[in-house]
């Protein structure tokens, strides 16, 4: 399995008490599919995603990615993990403003080492595989939201990550482009073999998810498969 969540609960201090984000919550997801989780606002979505990039530390339970247990590792260990396995694509692109898109991919690469020729290369194919070879040379402000989210998939994709997290990738987006972005991400997953968690509120949008789950107060549940009815 290359992304196990196993039985994670999380909590935050509240007050005089905790409120418990995730209440026990398990999750599968092999490489090369996608799982979609749905669910209200304040459901514990974003929180399940840091959790799963080891960004932040669950009171108890198990995260095992790509064979390595990542709860108990050093910050260190859990950081240089993160980067050679964990690709996260955030709701808003944050591109640098004065970068092309071409040199948004390959500052990626650069910060995790690798000769710069190959890094151009791997830059230039990833654009391409997004759709966006013909725009290597343009800068943020001369991109559509749709494509400026294409380059922050694209980016995420740079050190070959297994897992794939992705935090409501169309929000900003119209139906159509949402869509298109949606399709991207399935197409991606199969191609390169990552495990991939998707957070929508996009539920008309849920074709391309081989798993679809639902969190309601801290706690998931199996909403469907794919071509099912969530
Ligand atoms: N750093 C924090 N400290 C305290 N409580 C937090 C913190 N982050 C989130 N919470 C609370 O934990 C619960 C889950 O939040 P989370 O952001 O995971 O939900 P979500 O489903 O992603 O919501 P949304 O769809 O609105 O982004 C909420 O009740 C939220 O208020």
């Amino acid at each position: 399995m290359t992304l196990l969540l196993d039985d994670i609960t999380l909590t935050y201090p509240d007050g005089d008490g905790r409120l418990t984000a995730l209440d026990r919550v398990g999750l599968e997801v092999p490489a090369g599919t996608l799982t979609a989780v749905v669910g209200p606002s304040g459901s514990g979505k974003s929180s399940l995603l840091a959790v799963a990039a080891t960004l932040v530390t669950p009171d108890s339970g198990r995260v095992v990615i790509d064979g390595t247990e990542a709860t108990g590792l050093s910050r260190a260990d859990a950081a240089a993990l993160r980067r050679r396995a964990v690709g996260i694509v955030f709701q808003q692109p944050n591109l640098l403003p004065s970068l092309t898109a071409l040199e948004q991919l390959q500052v990626m690469a650069h910060l995790g080492g690798g000769r710069p020729r190959d890094v151009r290369e791997r830059a230039a194919e990833l654009l391409d595989s997004v759709g966006l070879a013909g725009q290597a040379h343009r800068r943020p402000h001369q991109l559509s939201g749709g494509q400026r989210q294409r380059i922050n998939i694209a980016r995420a994709l740079m050190n070959g990550p297994r897992v794939l997290l992705v935090d409501e990738p169309t929000s900003a987006l119209d139906h159509e482009r949402g869509a298109a972005v949606l399709e991207l991400i399935g197409g991606l997953t199969r191609e390169r073999g990552t495990a991939t968690v998707l957070v929508t509120h996009d539920r008309g949008q849920l074709g391309v998810a081989d798993q679809v789950v639902e969190m309601v107060d801290g706690v998931l549940a199996e909403a469907g498969v794919r071509g099912g009815t969530a």
